[in-house]
């Protein structure tokens, strides 16, 4: 989806697959402005083609503009790994074509966004929920942990002081996206405490069912799950109806709604 000033804009598709282009709408959108806010919110490839024929036509009418990136397309594919291609850099030199004046990115997988992206910054959901989700869970930073599935989301998160930390050490078959293992690193002072996994991305939700088994396991009585992004996937998955994640928090940037209650979808401002 793309929008322009809060703006959703409509396209169609020609018989043959082609996007008609309503320039009217795009106009209309951009003349409330004087600055132009235009947002990704990636759904399928088709949204980059999209984006690209907005800007182009924007650039042909005068008319400036910044962008938001609600999930960074191929942000996950930020290495060579196998015969998988390393197409984030490719997906981030595209946009960087376009010329946006600024481009900010909501919770980017790991820096390698940022360094591609040009005039980029990053904003963290997880970081910013932090302390409604920990008001909402009751935690308690004496005795609660915090866990990182993983040394990216630890890295990722670094910022986060004051709390008391678990880490996760997962082993992922790159081409088939099997979890084979999750050992958790670290040592818990008494069991009964709560645990709130904190990572950027829920797709089937395979890494948070076993980080919560593997909590489970050391004494947590209650774990919950805070990520800056949730696939739709996610309601296929086993999360809706486990009783081992007690509740989901996360946002607007990939969900349009949350049919169930467990999966709390917080709106982000800005977008
Ligand atoms: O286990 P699922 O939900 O499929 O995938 C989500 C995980 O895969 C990683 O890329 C994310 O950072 C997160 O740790």
């Amino acid at each position: 989806m793309i929008k322009i000033n809060e703006v959703a804009l409509d396209f169609q598709t020609f018989p043959n697959g082609e996007t008609r282009v309503d320039g009217e709408a795009i106009l209309q959108a951009a003349a409330a402005e004087t600055r132009n806010r235009v947002v990704l919110k990636y759904e399928s490839d088709g949204d980059l083609i999209k984006l690209m024929f907005v800007k182009r036509f924007l650039d042909d009418h005068r008319l400036t503009a910044s962008l938001l990136i609600t999930y960074m397309p191929y942000s996950r594919m930020d290495r060579v790994e196998g015969s998988s291609v390393f197409t984030l850099k490719y997906a981030a030199s595209f946009i960087n074509t376009l010329g946006f004046e600024e481009v900010t990115v909501i919770e980017p997988h790991s820096d390698v966004t940022m360094a591609l992206l040009d005039r980029s910054t990053a904003r963290y959901p997880s970081v910013e929920l932090l302390e409604q989700v920990i008001r909402e869970t009751n935690f308690n930073a004496e005795e609660d942990y915090l866990f990182f599935p993983d040394a990216g989301a630890q890295k990722r998160y670094a910022k986060v002081k004051g709390f008391k930390q678990l880490v996760g050490f997962k082993v992922r078959d790159f081409q088939t996206g099997q979890i084979q293992k999750l050992d958790v690193v670290g040592e818990v002072a008494k069991p009964g405490f709560k645990a709130i996994i904190v990572d950027d991305l829920c797709s089937y939700g395979g890494t948070f069912l076993l980080s919560a088994e593997r909590l489970k396991e050391l004494g947590a009585s209650e774990v919950f799950l805070l990520v800056g992004h949730c696939e739709k996937s996610v309601f296929q998955g086993k999360i809706p109806n486990s009783g081992l994640v007690d509740r989901v928090y996360t946002t607007d940037t990939m969900l349009d709604e949350s049919p169930i209650d467990k999966i709390q979808m917080m709106k982000l401002g800005g977008m």
